[in-house]
């Protein structure tokens, strides 16, 4: 057992799940796979650097209102720190910690040269304007000036947030260096050096994981019965190419509730419906609507969380029908489900590789400003697809070869390879 993090993640209610204890488990696993040395794993149990600021910002109505911002730098071993910014009520900097940690292994699974990282502030987006959340984040971006940067610390969208926030990060960075830097944040607009294919990049990396795996079982895409809790940038993203790719989806929700369709949803249609409706699905013809809560536990041949942590639980996990769990989010299943899943035989795909797809064309698009040579979609969506199917069949290798589960797999490659770079430049004492 390593020792605590002094380092103060506050946020973890007692009594509740508490993320960074999950991510040091996954992470005691597999050191405990690989023999690894204990002082190697004490040094990877804690967050290199965690920033905590004050955000003052004047509402609309003349108000005058501090919120608090966090950025957590897990490890720049392999690289600059690199991770999204989250705006959810939700966020502390416990989550946010466990999220930054999972960024290294992610990093590392997929062979890309970055360590972990990931930031938040707890807002709802949706009760602020738009110019507040540009206020917002520009102050943010501003007090976190010295602790960000192309080759330092590279944040890019997540929850709540999207390209109009990076621009905004890329714009504040820039104006306080003088000149403009586009490598500062990934998941940019075009126009300001992002890459094609960004937008749909998590989701399409999400459904080519999915395709490898039903094709390990002897099953193909098409006609499969997909699930999918959360239709943002994620879910949206996955559902749409799930879609053109054959498969029918049943079922989707948001925060606000799901809607089922037993012979499957027609996708393009939905998300038409959803930009019409401030991003809502409820109401949508040819479906009933559904709870969330039902939602996760429908038959169904693959089941995605594309939403927040801890969805699937003790609580839940024995009515999840589901032959495939493929996590598109973060952390969707806790450490005990995740347990009961392996054991009942059910294909549960980890998020670090499942949802590495928007990472790795952040890395693209990170490589592409570097070199002031922009890709084709065509040709960024190929090399993505290299590296995941790359770092899928590593993964079976590596649980064929250990007789471990997929997740357990997926982190001694992951932390294997950090803890191994962490050795050879010799910065454990
Ligand atoms: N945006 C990205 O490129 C990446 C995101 N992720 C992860 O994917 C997950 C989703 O992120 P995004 O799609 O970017 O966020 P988003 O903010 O675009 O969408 C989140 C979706 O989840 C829904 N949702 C929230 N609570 C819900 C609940 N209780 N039940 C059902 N739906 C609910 C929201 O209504 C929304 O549709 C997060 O765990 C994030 O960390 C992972 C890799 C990259
Ligand atoms: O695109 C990125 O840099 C990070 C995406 C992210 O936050 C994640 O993979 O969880």
């Amino acid at each position: 057992m390593v020792s605590m993090p002094t380092l103060p993640l506050v946020g973890a209610t007692p009594g509740h799940i508490c993320p960074f204890d999950q991510a040091c488990s996954y992470l005691e696993a597999a050191a405990k796979e690989l023999s690894l040395d204990q002082g190697i794993l004490e040094i990877l149990s804690h967050p290199r650097r965690v920033v905590t600021v004050s955000i003052p910002v004047k509402l609309d109505n003349g108000d005058i209102r501090v919120l608090a911002g966090h950025r957590v730098q897990h490890s720049d071993i392999l690289g600059p720190y690199k991770g999204g910014t989250r705006y959810h009520p939700a966020v502390t900097v416990n989550e946010v910690s466990a999220l930054a940690m999972l960024m290294t292994w992610k990093c590392a699974l997929l062979g890309i040269p970055y360590g972990g990282a990931k930031g938040g502030i707890a807002i709802d987006p949706q009760n602020y304007s738009v110019s507040e959340l540009e206020r917002i984040t520009r102050r943010y971006t501003s007090e976190l000036i010295k602790d960000i940067g192309p080759a330092l610390d590279i944040p890019a969208p997540d929850v709540g947030t999207s390209a109009r926030e990076m621009a905004w990060m890329m714009d504040t960075y820039s104006m306080n260096v003088g000149h403009a830097v586009p490598g500062v944040v990934t998941g940019k607009p075009l126009s300001v050096g992002g890459s094609r294919g960004r937008e749909m990049a998590t989701g399409r990396g999400v459904m080519i994981i999915v395709r490898e795996a039903l094709a390990d079982l002897g099953k193909s895409l098409d006609g499969v019965r997909v699930v999918i809790q959360g239709f943002g940038n994620v879910g949206g993203a996955a559902a749409e190419l799930l879609y053109q790719a054959g498969a029918k989806i049943i079922a989707v929700s948001t925060a606000e509730g799901g809607i089922f369709a037993n012979d499957g949803l027609d996708i393009p249609a939905l998300k038409a419906y959803a930009a019409e409706n401030h991003k809502s699905i409820v109401g949508f013809p040819q479906s009933e609507p559904i709870k969330n809560a039902e939602l996760l536990t429908l038959s169904c041949d693959v089941l995605i969380p594309a939403a927040l942590e801890n969805q699937i639980t003790e609580e839940n996990v024995d009515q999840i029908q589901a032959q495939i769990v493929a996590e598109a989010a973060n952390g969707p299943v806790t450490l005990e489900a995740n347990r009961v899943l392996e054991a009942r035989g059910v294909t549960v795909l980890p998020d670090i590789l499942a949802n590495a797809g928007g990472v790795v064309v952040s890395y693209l698009e990170w490589v592409q400003g570097l070199s002031y040579l922009f890709w084709d979609e065509e040709r960024v969506n190929r090399e993505m697809e290299h590296l995941m199917v790359q770092a899928y069949r590593q993964v079976m290798q590596q649980s064929k070869m250990r007789q471990v589960p997929l997740r357990l797999a997926a982190y001694t490659l992951g932390v294997g390879r950090v803890a191994q770079a962490l050795s050879d430049r010799g910065l454990y004492p």
